[in-house]
């Protein structure tokens, strides 16, 4: 990692300060009602700053968490594959907004984005933003299935869409996050939007390493959100070191 502390990092984060970091989910196939009823409890218990789960389980969630509560609650748009029609993405996020969503994560058209179709992308993109403003977006690029080349031109397109986010990964994919592609996507998009980590986040070391690096915005399962803000008030003085340690 470079020695290139970021202005404005906090010297360290809490547990409390870590769950508000956290959008926790149950965005699996196999989730279950009692997924999400689980997921509303410990989004209430511990502060996470949003609760995400499939489309049709948001208004379940919206009615287990009370709007203005310390948690959001959001849904994916043309999740996972990214493959669906700009029409039937627009309309899945005004629906999830109907239903109470106060954050939509969308999936990038993937095979578009591949395709080098970068009008494509944007157009699919800003019409989704378009439909739901001022219901903040965030895109996610699936970095498991892009090079390096396509991961900067997908996030150059977000950074320029009126999207609120860039996000990594859906957590249906096998690969992880890293720290290494978090700075290639701040060196591409620096602070034009917010960048949101998620797909196999698993540890305590990597998140101090990403927040350093500037990420605003994490999305975590339930179970390994719930470990990691525990490991986090179980540290010394209840403290993850941030701004102390170079990125
Ligand atoms: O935001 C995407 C998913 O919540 C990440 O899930 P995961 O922690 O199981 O990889």
């Amino acid at each position: 990692m470079s020695t290139s502390i970021r202005p404005g990092l906090p010297a360290h984060l809490e547990a409390r300060n870590l769950a508000a970091l956290i959008d926790i989910s149950a965005v699996q196939a196999f989730h279950r009602e009692e997924d999400v009823r689980e997921l509303a409890r410990i989004a209430a218990e511990h502060g996470f700053i949003a609760a995400h789960v499939l489309p049709h389980f948001v208004p379940l969630l919206r009615s287990l968490l009370p709007r203005g509560g310390a948690t959001m609650i959001g849904g994916p748009v043309g999740f996972p594959s990214g493959g669906h029609t700009t029409r039937t993405k627009a309309a899945e996020a005004v629906g999830l907004v109907v239903d109470g969503a106060e954050e939509v994560d969308m999936m990038i058209n993937v095979g578009r984005l591949k395709s080098g179709d970068l009008a494509y992308v944007e157009a699919d993109i800003r019409a989704v933003v378009e439909a739901i403003a001022p219901v903040p977006l965030k895109v996610i690029l699936e970095l498991a299935h892009l090079t390096d080349e396509e991961i900067r031109a997908g996030a150059k397109i977000v950074a320029g869409s009126g999207a609120a986010f860039v996000k990594t990964g859906t957590g249906w994919t096998p690969s992880a996050t890293t720290p290494e592609n978090i700075r290639l996507i701040v060196d591409t998009v620096g602070d034009a939007v917010e960048v949101k980590a998620s797909g196999g986040i698993r540890s305590l070391e990597t998140i101090a390493d990403m927040v350093r690096l500037g990420v605003t915005r994490f999305g975590i399962n339930t179970k390994v959100a719930v470990d990691l803000v525990r490991q986090c008030a179980a540290l010394p003085g209840g403290r993850l070191e941030i701004a102390g340690v170079a990125a």
